[in-house]
């Protein structure tokens, strides 16, 4: 029976002239039909206006907690030509997930007559009946091969576009990865030699399957060839977050509980809040004597400090410090920097330095080599100070001594410690300076943060986990603007554990998926008005919030950024200090870029200054 029919029957019983109503209530339970078999066939004629509810239960990601979605949205008749296009069209606008077993619970459907009045007479629509043997119709999934995507040369396919003779050199790779969506749609594939081949991703529900399918240890991939490298010839024990298969996960799991656990982390919360009010007293300081300061350079100072005194648990000593060129810190700083320049140019590369050690490879052995010593060092004092700490105190926190405790041995934790650090100060430092950008560039919503920032924390205070639960507008502040300007060259990648369909295509087991959330997270048709900063996009009153898979600044699964945690904290509590006592402006150019090495930078000077409040 189509929908036409079905109305024709329907009559108000006080009056049989006039069509009804309110149709239906639940149509189907989508966990266990099919939207486009249970929905073809219903032929929608008049002009009357149609409502649909999709329910579905909304997995949280990271928390495995479930929460309920609900959207009702309105069209004429005269707008819908069937039922499943209908709907179809509110899933998308609603940007909720293709239906899956076990997500979708419930999808309601309602009519409201032109005489808008309802009865309480319901009216079930019942499947049509499908003729026998017919098959419910889903499309078969494409080969890979037909796969669009950018032709490459007979061997190499598209190997040469990842030279600097390329267009896809890695520092603005963001550009021509949102040129290539346009071109061939949301999923695209390359070809890296002969028969290899790489697609890349944006719609989030692929990106969901991506996730779905990388297997108990995932495989990033697209891995950092310098450092494979490195730990071959020197014959040292892979450091955390290398390798794979089980040995990388061992090499995980006990310092991911220290860092991942909100428990943990919130241990670290007081050292950090002391760092952070320190770093506001320097600002003021400078700000009453009037010295400018490079407010990008003070930043890199404040998150060393700050992660030193986790990792360490001692101050290093580097904030404010007007450090000189030749200083040791200065020196960690700059060859950082270009350490991950260089780990980033060499992600796809040709990787010639794996057979004779070119000159770029001596380079990057010799500022990883200047990186891990100075850590070292930073360790052999740690330990230092922890021993004397113990001669007085019961059990002062330490990172790598609470490690040991948990059964690391005391090089492995050493070597954890040190390799947080030099992954967290550069990528964290990066992440907050494009925050300050971009509230100084959206005063209202600076205005907006800070008022929140006044309710919740008195001003002479540390922060709590108390406070940071209460301060909703400012986690918005900071996914927006991880949104806006994207923290890390690609999205998390990996090399499939099991085939999937991906955009209609069977893409094999095997085959490396680059997740770009830095491309669907600027895409209008999911995030209206996309280059707006715009941190009411997150908050909970809004009805529809984006799908949890479009923004993954920090990977997600079981091969996430291990220090997802404490780089939000870190921001949290720097931006809510930051506005409580001063007001950020912008005082550079218009429009600034972003320069991709592994992670974001701007690609000029912020301009930024920051100015006391006297309030
Ligand atoms: C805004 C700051 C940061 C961003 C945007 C970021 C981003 C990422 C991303 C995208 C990954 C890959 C995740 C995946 O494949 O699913 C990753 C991995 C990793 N990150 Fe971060 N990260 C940040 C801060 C930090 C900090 C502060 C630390 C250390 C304290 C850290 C340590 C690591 C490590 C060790 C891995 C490798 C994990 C593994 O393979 O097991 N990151 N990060």
């Amino acid at each position: 029976m189509c929908l036409q029919e079905c109305l024709a029957r329907e009559k108000h019983p006080s009056n049989p002239n006039h069509h009804s109503r309110q149709c239906t209530d639940t149509v189907y339970m989508w966990k266990t039909r099919d939207v486009n078999s249970s929905l073809n066939g219903y032929t929608a004629t008049r002009a009357d206006t149609f409502q649909v509810v999709l329910t579905f239960r909304r997995e949280k990601i990271h928390r495995g907690a479930f929460g309920c979605s609900r959207n009702i949205f309105s069209f004429s008749f005269s707008q819908v030509t069937s039922l499943s296009s209908c709907v179809e069209v509110c899933r998308q606008r609603s940007r909720m997930p293709v239906y899956q077993p076990g997500r979708w619970t419930k999808c309601g459907l309602y009519y409201i007559t032109s005489r808008s009045y309802t009865t309480s007479a319901t009216n079930k629509i019942k499947d049509p009946p499908t003729p026998h043997g017919a098959a419910t119709h889903v499309p078969p999934a494409r080969p890979l091969e037909e796969m669009p995507g950018p032709k490459g040369l007979p061997l190499l396919g598209n190997l040469l576009d990842y030279t600097k003779f390329g267009n896809k050199i890695i520092s603005k790779l963001h550009l021509q990865l949102a040129k290539d969506f346009e071109k061939y749609g949301k999923i695209f594939k390359e070809r890296l030699g002969p028969s290899t081949y790489m697609v890349y991703v944006s719609d989030p529900e692929d990106i969901a399957t991506v996730f779905r399918k990388e297997g108990r240890y995932p495989v990033r991939g697209a891995s950092l060839p310098l450092l494979d490298v490195y730990y071959k010839r020197t014959g040292k024990p892979l450091s955390l977050g290398m390798g794979d298969g089980k040995q990388w996960h061992d090499r995980r799991t006990t310092t991911q509980k220290k860092m991942l656990r909100p428990q943990a982390v919130q241990l670290y919360l007081s050292m950090q809040s002391q760092v952070t009010d320190d770093f506001m007293a320097y600002l003021q300081k400078m700000a009453e004597e009037k010295t400018e300061l490079d407010i990008q350079a003070e930043l890199v100072q404040y998150v060393m400090e700050s992660i030193g005194t986790v990792c360490f648990n001692m101050r290093l000593n580097v904030l404010g410090a007007q450090l000189q060129h030749d200083a040791k810190e200065r020196m960690f700083i700059q060859k950082n920097e270009e350490l991950f320049a260089l780990l980033g140019d060499y992600l796809f590369s040709l990787p010639f330095f794996k057979w004779f050690p070119t000159p770029l490879y001596a380079r990057f052995e010799e500022l990883y080599s200047f990186v891990l010593q100075f850590s070292a060092d930073l360790v052999e004092k740690s330990l230092a100070k922890d021993a004397e700490l113990r001669a007085t105190e019961d059990s002062p926190q330490h990172f790598i001594t609470d490690l040991v405790k948990d059964g690391e041995s005391i090089e492995t934790a050493s070597d954890s410690a040190a390799a947080l650090f030099i992954a967290g100060v550069e990528s964290t430092s990066n992440s907050l300076a494009f925050l300050l950008y971009n509230l100084a560039r959206n005063p209202d919503k600076q205005d907006k943060l800070r008022a929140e920032v006044t309710r919740v924390l008195p001003r002479d205070c540390h922060m709590t986990p108390e406070h940071l639960n209460r301060l909703p507008y400012m986690k918005a502040c900071v996914k927006e603007s991880m949104r806006l300007s994207f923290p890390v060259v690609l999205g998390a990648t990996r090399i499939l554990a099991e085939d999937a369909v991906l955009g209609g295509f069977l893409v094999p087991k095997g085959t490396c998926v680059i997740n770009c959330n830095n491309a669907s997270c600027l895409q209008s048709e999911y995030f209206p008005n996309p280059h707006a900063y715009s941190p009411e996009r997150w908050m909970k009153e809004d009805n529809v919030q984006p799908h949890p898979y479009l923004l993954l600044p920090f990977g997600h699964g079981p091969r996430m950024c291990i220090g997802k945690r404490f780089a939000e904290q870190q921001m949290y509590i720097a931006i809510s200090k930051l506005v409580q006592n001063f007001t950020i402006q912008h005082t550079g150019s218009e429009d600034i870029g972003i320069t991709y090495t592994i992670f974001g930078k701007p690609d000029e000077p912020l301009g930024l200054t920051v100015t006391p409040r006297g309030d």
